[in-house]
């Protein structure tokens, strides 16, 4: 392969590890959280991560998600090294490229589901229309209701509108159903991939639940700090045509 061909591969690329490892503590008491993580995500793939309890998904996602620090090896994003940047340049990163997705989805009680989304949106860089942002989850008719007004699927929906109206490059979504039945967590999947496929933001899913995986362009499968397969999935389908 030339080299121009090689940088021009590497651009496509929203993240690489190399040798990524994570020891939580020190002596005996230390935890190996990651043990020599190599990876590639192309940019604009939805992935899932998928693994025992305790495995390494989440700290790796951190790591990625510049919220933690590795303790060696390295991580790239875009062909930048978030393993050599300072604090300061890694809380660009964030609030320039990255929105995160969690369990549970801390909207502001008191705000509005648009309102909840127009806070982030105004300290972002590069925000799109707020309404646009909730349209895109099916939920541009509640704007103006109350999260306690909302079922937890709609919070959660709510919750993605608000991580991708800064416009982020990358979204991590840790266990984003892993609060809701497997009927609602169907339109809580179908707003992510719906975002995706529209938006082209690399989306990264945690997730236990292994039928997810029909629905990623790759899934990967971690097992005690270490990735034990990765399948890209050349038949995607909807989150509702998968048997959960
Ligand atoms: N801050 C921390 N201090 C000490 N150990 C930690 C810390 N964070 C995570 N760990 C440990 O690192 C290991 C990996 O944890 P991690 O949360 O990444 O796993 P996970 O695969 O996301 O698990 P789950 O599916 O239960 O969320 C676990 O043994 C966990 O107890």
């Amino acid at each position: 392969m030339s080299e121009s061909v090689a940088k021009a591969k590497t651009a496509e690329l929203a993240f690489r590890t190399s040798d990524l490892s994570k020891v939580y503590g020190e002596g005996p008491a230390a935890v190996h959280a990651l043990r020599g993580v190599n990876l590639e995500i192309p940019a604009g793939e939805l992935v899932v991560l998928l693994g025992p309890s305790g495995s390494g998904k989440s700290t790796l996602l951190n790591i990625l998600g510049g919220i933690d620090r590795a303790s060696s090896g390295r991580a790239f994003f875009q062909g930048d090294e978030l393993t050599a940047m300072t604090d300061r340049q890694l809380t660009a990163y964030r609030r320039r490229h990255v929105g995160f997705v969690f369990q549970f989805y801390n909207l502001m009680p008191s705000l509005t589901a648009l309102e909840n989304v127009d806070l982030v949106a105004e300290i972002a860089t590069d925000p799109m229309p707020t309404m646009d942002a909730l349209d895109l989850v099916g939920l541009k008719p509640r704007a103006t209701h109350f999260p306690s007004e909302l079922s937890g699927g709609e919070q959660q929906r709510v919750a993605i509108a608000r991580a991708i109206a800064k416009n982020p490059t990358v979204l991590f979504c840790d266990e984003p159903t892993g609060a809701l039945d497997s009927k609602t967590g169907v339109g809580v999947l179908k707003a992510l991939q719906e975002v995706n496929t529209r938006l082209g933001t690399t989306t990264l899913i945690i997730t236990h639940a292994a039928a997810t995986a029909a629905m990623a362009d790759r899934v990967i499968h971690f097992a005690d700090g270490q990735i034990r397969e990765v399948i890209e999935n050349d038949h995607k389908v909807s989150p509702d045509e998968i048997s959960w």
